[in-house]
């Protein structure tokens, strides 16, 4: 990881098409992400925040327009080069956790990470691995349901199971697709609290969907997206 990253987008076009219907999802979006900063993105449903996310995280690449990491134009690499750089410098967390059911919590913390970096057969690595999943683990209050199944966890423990997933590997980024969309508000509102406290205390930039005005309040900044384009952004009021 740099000392510090800054992520920028400008003129982000994306219309996508299913045989002769074309729908059109961002007309020009402009975007700039400082090192350490919250983000949160909200907009109406449809109004292309899950796209947004994916193209900066490049798990989709823009019709026109740049993505740009450190000075670096990143949307345009070959396909080997973008996985590589997703995997060093972005964390992802999805509405619904996206946890494997066979695998327990720590395995689900540990072993993505492990398969992306090809450590599996390296005993040194992999015990090193293994202490910092078993930290974040503790870090967001699972200490004590390493060997948990994902069907023996709360929502609110599986999303805080993705949370230590994302950030295995330290990304400079991550991006969070609304990450208390399935939960109820007071344990939507842990999950945001602990998203914040981790944001500041890792200094990890991070770029969070929601649908919640009140939750969105707490980020640095909030923008809104309608009809294709980012309307508005202001700071919000940091608690
Ligand atoms: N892979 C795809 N192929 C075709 N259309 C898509 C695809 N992904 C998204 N869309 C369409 O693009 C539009 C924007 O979708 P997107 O998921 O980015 O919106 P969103 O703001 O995240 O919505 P929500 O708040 O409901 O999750 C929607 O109309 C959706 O149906």
């Amino acid at each position: 990881m740099t000392a510090t990253i800054h992520l920028s987008a400008h003129g982000l076009r994306k219309t996508y098409r299913r045989g002769k219907t074309e729908i059109p999802v961002l007309h020009g979006v402009d975007l700039e992400i400082e090192h350490g900063e919250m983000v949160a993105v909200v907009g109406s449903s449809g109004s292309g925040k899950s796209t947004l996310l994916h193209l900066l995280g490049l798990l989709d690449a823009p019709d026109r327009g740049l993505i740009v990491l450190d000075g670096e134009r990143i949307d345009n690499l070959p396909e080997r080069k973008r996985v590589e750089l997703r995997h060093r410098v972005f964390g992802f967390i999805f509405q619904f956790y996206h946890l494997l059911p066979e695998l327990t919590a720590l395995e689900n913390v540990l072993l993505p990470h492990m398969i992306r970096h090809s450590v599996l057969g390296y005993y040194y690595r992999r015990a090193a691995l293994t202490r910092e999943a078993a930290a974040l683990m503790e870090r967001v209050g699972l200490g004590d349901r390493l060997h948990h199944r994902p069907a023996e966890l709360s929502g609110g423990e599986m999303q805080r199971a993705a949370i230590a997933r994302a950030l295995m590997g330290r990304p400079a980024i991550v991006l969070a697709d609304e990450p208390t969309g399935n939960l109820d508000p007071s344990t939507g509102q842990g999950v945001w609290n602990l998203l914040r406290d981790l944001n500041r205390e890792r200094e990890v930039s991070m770029i969070v969907v929601t649908h919640d005005h009140e939750l969105a309040r707490r980020a640095d900044r909030v923008i809104r997206l309608d009809a294709g384009r980012i309307q508005e952004w202001r700071h919000a009021a940091a608690i």
